[in-house]
């Protein structure tokens, strides 16, 4: 059994009167990819903002219910959504890196955490994370070129390196391949895979067919509410409810 690293019981997200997630509950454990499904405008990106608190950033959104990390409600007073963020990190649809250098990129988030105390224990860092993403090879000798220069594919795994050197528990994923050509979106699911062994990990994609290649786990979303979650090999083959069917055989999208 893996182990539960969140835990959402009875989620609402609003954006001002509008309910945009409805009475959500799910588990989601530590050392498996958990995919979010649903046809356009379902949620998943809410619900997946609602799980490190980007929704905060949003005006008007709000949640109730509870959202647990490790045992730990990440809307108490005492959470530090900062502090949150680096435990629970986020690699959005666009690649993002900031305008500095590919090492710069990733030396910010150790910087501000305090997570290294000298130029040896940032290189370190540096290196391990780029590694990790798979990109170190590619960028060793060009560590102070602009992150802004690489490819798309390239960019989104700087992004995922950048997540990855505050040490997160939990990465989500908002679909970090919709910008990319099928080589690039290949490399990253096999990065997803790597990484999925050390991080709970959850992804919102559009794809059915990149939802069965990368995750164990599925939750379908459909006008807010969490419809099915289960085993990925079973939603795609025997799922139990009428609109998940529908859903993953194309009959509405
Ligand atoms: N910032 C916002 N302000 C107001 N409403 C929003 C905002 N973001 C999303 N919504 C609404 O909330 C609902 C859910 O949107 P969300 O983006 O979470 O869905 P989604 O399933 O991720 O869609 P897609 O697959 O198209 O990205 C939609 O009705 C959307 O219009």
């Amino acid at each position: 059994m893996n182990e539960t690293k969140l835990i959402a019981r009875n989620v609402d997200v609003f954006y001002g009167p509008k309910k945009a997630i409805d009475n959500v509950s799910i588990d989601i454990d530590n050392g498996i990819v958990t995919a979010f499904i649903g046809p356009s405008g379902c949620g998943k990106s809410t619900f997946l903002r609602s799980l490190n608190r980007m929704n905060d950033t949003i005006a008007g959104a709000r949640v109730t219910g509870e959202i647990l990390l490790d045992g730990e409600n990440i809307y108490a007073p005492t959470m530090d959504p900062v502090a949150l963020r680096a435990r629970v990190g986020m690699v959005f649809q666009k690649p993002n890196p900031f305008p500095k250098s590919i090492y710069e990129n990733i030396a910010y988030g150790p910087r501000i955490h305090g997570l290294a105390n000298s130029k040896a224990e940032m290189d370190a860092v540096i290196e391990s994370s780029l590694t990790k993403a798979g990109l170190w090879d590619e960028v060793k000798d060009r560590l102070t070129d602009a992150g802004t220069a690489l490819s798309g594919g390239q960019q989104q795994r700087l992004c995922i390196a950048r997540a990855i050197a505050v040490s997160p528990e939990v990465i989500l994923m908002d679909e970090p391949c919709s910008a990319l050509d099928p080589i690039a979106t290949a490399k990253i699911e096999e990065l997803i895979d790597e990484l999925k062994e050390n991080y709970a990990i959850v992804i919102v994609t559009h794809s059915m067919q990149q939802a069965a290649r990368v995750s164990q786990r599925t939750a379908f979303f459909h006008l807010g509410n969490l419809v099915e979650y289960g085993e990925t090999s079973e939603i795609f083959t025997n799922p139990r409810e009428e609109k998940t069917k529908d859903y993953i055989t194309g009959r509405y999208g």
